[in-house]
């Protein structure tokens, strides 16, 4: 098994505002700090620029990106703008999107393909609601939305994996470590059969109540090389002991 750099990812979700971009600035303080993790947040667009401005070299991203390079698509960002801003990264797929905004697996890889084109690291998320793991269906069901989300060229620029269980999200219930292990382990199986070698190389993040107090279990469990972060992503004080936690591992 190889391992991997660990990498820690805040999802801001809708929320934040330029008042509370000190502690984007705090939180890339402690990144600075804590050797042998990456570290990046991804704020709502309107303060992507603002805060690269105060991130002192810490990668900030998008939670999106649309497919095509430009054109009549109300309401979206593409890739180049996104590059503009000095964006490092993009998260795509994420579940709150497929489902407030029907996306589909298709759409997740295309929009994957464009981000790894234009060089941001791209995050593609994956995960199974309650009624699948009730079904026992929860593996069958990550490992075709995986199937279906991969970008063709995922050997282009820096592609990452996150796996975060619906029933999880927003809601204090985190996975178990033996839950995480299992997926964690079946995703990477499907990586490796897919995309060979490479797919070793893949980083794979948790995703779902990850917090402080929780992190270091969550790290140490196989083929976890990293969280993503929603809730406890947006103040200094609860994400940079979750940085930590990684950093220890
Ligand atoms: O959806 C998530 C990150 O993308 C997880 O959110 P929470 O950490 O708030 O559960």
């Amino acid at each position: 098994m190889e391992v991997h750099r660990k990498l820690v990812v805040g999802n801001w979700k809708m929320n934040g505002n330029l008042n509370q971009l000190g502690e984007i600035a705090a939180i890339a303080a402690a990144a600075k700090e804590a050797a042998g993790v990456d570290v990046a947040i991804c704020p709502p667009f309107t303060l992507i620029a603002a805060a690269v401005a105060r991130s002192g070299g810490l990668p900030i991203g998008g939670q999106d990106v649309h497919s095509a390079e430009s054109g009549a698509h109300t309401g979206n960002v593409s890739a180049p703008m996104l590059q503009e801003v000095h964006a490092r990264l993009v998260i795509v797929g994420h579940s709150e999107r497929r489902a407030e905004q029907h996306e589909t697996d298709a759409e997740v890889r295309a929009k994957a393909e464009t981000a790894l084109r234009h060089g941001l690291q791209t995050i593609v998320c994956v995960g199974e609601s309650e009624m699948d793991r009730a079904a026992r269906d929860h593996v069958a069901v990550v490992t075709a939305q995986l199937e279906g989300s991969l970008p063709d060229q995922a050997h282009d620029g820096e592609l990452v994996v996150a796996y975060e269980p619906i029933w999880a999200i927003g809601t204090g219930n985190v996975a178990t470590p033996e839950d995480i292990a299992e997926m964690h382990a079946a995703i990477r199986a499907a990586l490796v059969e897919r995309l060979g070698e490479f797919g070793e190389r893949i980083r794979i993040l948790y995703g779902g109540s990850v917090k402080a107090d929780n992190a270091a279990a969550i790290f140490a469990v196989p083929h976890v090389d990293g969280a993503l972060v929603g809730g406890a992503s947006l103040t200094a004080d609860q994400f940079v002991p979750i940085i930590e936690a990684a950093a220890a591992h």
